[in-house]
């Protein structure tokens, strides 16, 4: 029997961590060898190939640098990534051209569909929004995957020369209008009962376009976790969205 890729988990008491847990451990080819969370000896993560983290936006690149540092593969699913976050740590990978690191805003398939239909959509409308809806212990906003939508639609548009669409507000109560990303307003709702939604909406000449995901549970990210698992040990140096393993 051939060794499973050795695999490590950081936030592995959180509700993604858990279920990750859980996926490596049910998958034939991998060995779970670290399960690790806030404030535990990271030592142990040496004996991994590949660390998949799920933690907060604001230990995610101390974690990375321990990661690169030690010649440890990573999948990140941790939101927070600026382009200034980016360039150091792609830096970090410049010191050793054979590690990967995956970032994927969102690890759902249905969810990277949306995204790449959205972007293939903004050509055609001036005006878009983008609504995100998750449940209440999320500490971000907005979503990484709703700034991520907002991103491409905002390349697309400028790409094909299109402004912003028309809006007539002149008052407002502060907000209300949701934030502008990449001049795209992105609303964001969060409620107990919730997971992880988005909605992105188009408007156009007497008609309106609306793309909708729904993770109504964490397993939806799971198969993209694995796949992120069994590609990054090919891929030297950094990826961004799980749209380049997929080949969309
Ligand atoms: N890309 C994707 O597909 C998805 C991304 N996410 C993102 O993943 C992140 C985690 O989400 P979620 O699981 O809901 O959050 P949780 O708060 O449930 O879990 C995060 C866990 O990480 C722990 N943690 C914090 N800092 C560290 C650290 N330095 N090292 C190890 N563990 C640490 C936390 O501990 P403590 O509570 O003690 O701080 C907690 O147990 C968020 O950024 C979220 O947006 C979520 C779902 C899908
Ligand atoms: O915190 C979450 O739950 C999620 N976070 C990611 C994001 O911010 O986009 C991915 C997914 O939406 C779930």
């Amino acid at each position: 029997m051939t060794a499973g890729i050795r695999v490590g988990v950081l936030g592995a008491r959180g509700r993604m961590g858990q279920e990750v847990v859980n996926a490596v451990n049910g998958a034939d080819d991998m060995d779970l060898v670290a399960a690790l969370d806030a404030g535990d000896d990271f030592a142990a993560l040496k004996q991994a190939q590949v660390v998949v983290d799920f933690t907060h936006p604001e230990a995610v690149m101390g974690n990375l640098e321990f990661l690169t540092g030690n010649g440890i593969h990573a999948v990140v699913g941790t939101t927070g990534f600026s382009e200034e976050r980016l360039e150091k740590l792609r830096s970090w990978l410049a010191a050793d051209p054979s590690l990967g690191v995956l970032i994927a805003p969102n690890f759902a398939l249905g969810a990277v569909l949306a995204m790449r239909f959205a972007q293939q959509a903004a050509r055609f409308y001036n005006s878009a929004e983008v609504i995100e809806l998750h449940h209440n212990r999320k500490a971000d906003a907005p979503s990484g995957t709703a700034a991520h939508t907002a991103r491409l639609i905002g390349e697309a548009r400028a790409e094909a020369g299109l402004a912003p669409g028309e809006d007539a507000t002149t008052s407002e109560v502060d907000g209300a209008r949701g934030a502008l990303v990449d001049d795209v307003r992105v609303h964001s709702v969060r409620l107990p009962g919730l997971v992880a939604h988005e909605e992105i909406l188009f408007g156009g000449e007497g008609e309106t376009l609306t793309i909708r995901h729904d993770s109504l549970h964490r397993t939806s990210f799971m198969p993209g976790v694995l796949l992120g698992v069994r590609s990054v040990l090919t891929r030297p140096g950094l990826t961004v969205g799980l749209e380049n393993i997929l080949d969309l």
